[in-house]
Order: structure tokens, then sequence, then C-alpha cells
């Protein structure tokens, strides 16, 4: 697929960290108010993400109506969610908290509202508190796919990143 993302040199591999979720194995849920994955949050994407072998993941997300752009096909906002989400929770399999610094999308056919998109991702390697991931999303036929994703994460320290924000933070009712 084509991409205009470009990877930096000297990336080094990564390695899964020995208590990291098992495949086949559900990763754990981020917060069940995210809009990415939790199963609280008012109005949410609800992914759930598989450890795979390795430093990889799979992940799957219904396309529902209120998830429409053009007429009948979901919104790319959308679809660069679920991607962030997917991408974003790969690195839990280091154990390292990350957020998002640079996530690049790349569109190659309209996904239809009713799909079940099926993501695929792997962390590629990591430079000091970088980590770099790819994704590919299919409808069915993972020799077809429909749109394909890179992300930079950034290793944070959680308590610090969040510390002035917590007290803005929203709780299940
Ligand atoms: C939804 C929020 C969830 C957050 C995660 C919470 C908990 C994590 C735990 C479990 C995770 C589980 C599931 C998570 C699922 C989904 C994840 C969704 C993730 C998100 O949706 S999260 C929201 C969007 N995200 C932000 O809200 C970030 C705002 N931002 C910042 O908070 C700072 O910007 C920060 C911390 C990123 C960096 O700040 P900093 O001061 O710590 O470090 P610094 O600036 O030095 O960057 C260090 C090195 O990264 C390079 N670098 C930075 N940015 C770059 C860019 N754009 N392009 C190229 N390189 C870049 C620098 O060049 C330097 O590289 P070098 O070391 O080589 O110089």
């Amino acid at each position: 697929m084509k991409t205009s993302f470009v990877l930096p040199t000297g990336i080094e591999p990564l390695t899964r960290h020995p208590n990291a979720t098992r495949p086949g194995q559900k990763i754990d849920l981020h917060h069940s108010m995210c809009y990415g994955c939790g199963a609280d949050a008012e109005v949410g994407l609800r992914i759930a993400v598989t450890a795979g072998e390795g430093l990889t993941a799979t992940a799957t997300m219904q396309v529902e109506n209120w998830m429409q752009g053009g007429p009948g096909v979901i919104h790319g906002g959308v679809l660069s969610g679920a991607f962030d989400e997917v991408m974003g929770t790969v690195p839990l399999l280091l154990r390292r908290p990350v957020v998002t610094g640079h996530l690049a999308i790349d569109y190659a056919k309209p996904i239809p509202l009713g799909s079940t998109v099926h993501f695929g991702c792997e962390i590629i390697g990591g430079i000091g508190r970088k980590i770099y991931t790819r994704s590919y999303a299919h409808l069915g036929d993972p020799d077809a796919p429909v749109a394909g994703a890179h992300a930079l994460f950034i290793v944070i320290d959680l308590e610090q990143h969040f510390a002035d924000y917590r007290d803005k933070a929203v709780h299940p009712s």
C-alpha cells in the first residue's frame, strides 16, 4: 500500500515483556470510559485488541451508522481513531505506557457502514522513548487491505503526564 510515512534510520528491535498478555488473549482494558476501548463510554469505538505472537496484535471494529462520513461509508477520522487505539495498545506488550506523537493513515478503499473491520498491527521497533508501529485494515481478506497506518508513540511517566488533568476525568455513572 502506498504511504508517505518515512521511518527514521536507527530503529532498534524491541522485546516482548515476559509478563505480557499471552497470544490469543485480549490485552487488558485501558479504562472503561476510554473512547477507543471502553465498555462504559457514552460514545466509543469499543475496540478489543487481542495479543498475537511477538510484538503483534489483531483487533476488530463494527462500523456503525453513527460513524458515517460520506454517504454509506465510514468517516476517515473514525478510522484514524481506530488505528490510534489499536496501535496505541500494542506497546502494552512491552509494559510501557505511551501517548501518540505522530499518526499517519493511508486510505485505500471506502469502508461501507455495516462492515467488520479487521486490524493487524505490529511494533516495528524503537529509539529511546520512541516506539514505531504499523497496522493495516481489511474487511475479511487480509490480501485485500482497505487502509494502512504508521504511528510514533512516546513512552511517558503515566502519573506525571496526566497529573494536571485528572480532576477533569469522567467516571462511570
Ligand atoms: C487516550 C489517551 C490515552 C493515553 C494513554 C494512557 C495510558 C497508557 C496506558 C496504557 C495504554 C493502553 C491503551 C492505549 C490505547 C490507545 C492509545 C491512544 C493514545 C492517544 O491517543 S494519546 C492522545 C494524543 N496524544 C497526546 O495527547 C500527546 C500530546 N503530546 C505530548 O504530551 C508530548 O508532546 C509528548 C509526551 C508526546 C512528548 O513530549 P516530551 O516532552 O515528553 O518529550 P519530547 O518532546 O522530548 O519527545 C520525545 C522524543 O519524541 C520525538 N517526538 C515527539 N513528538 C514527535 C512527533 N510528532 N514527530 C516526530 N518526533 C516526535 C522528540 O523529537 C523526541 O525525540 P528525541 O529524543 O530523539 O529528541
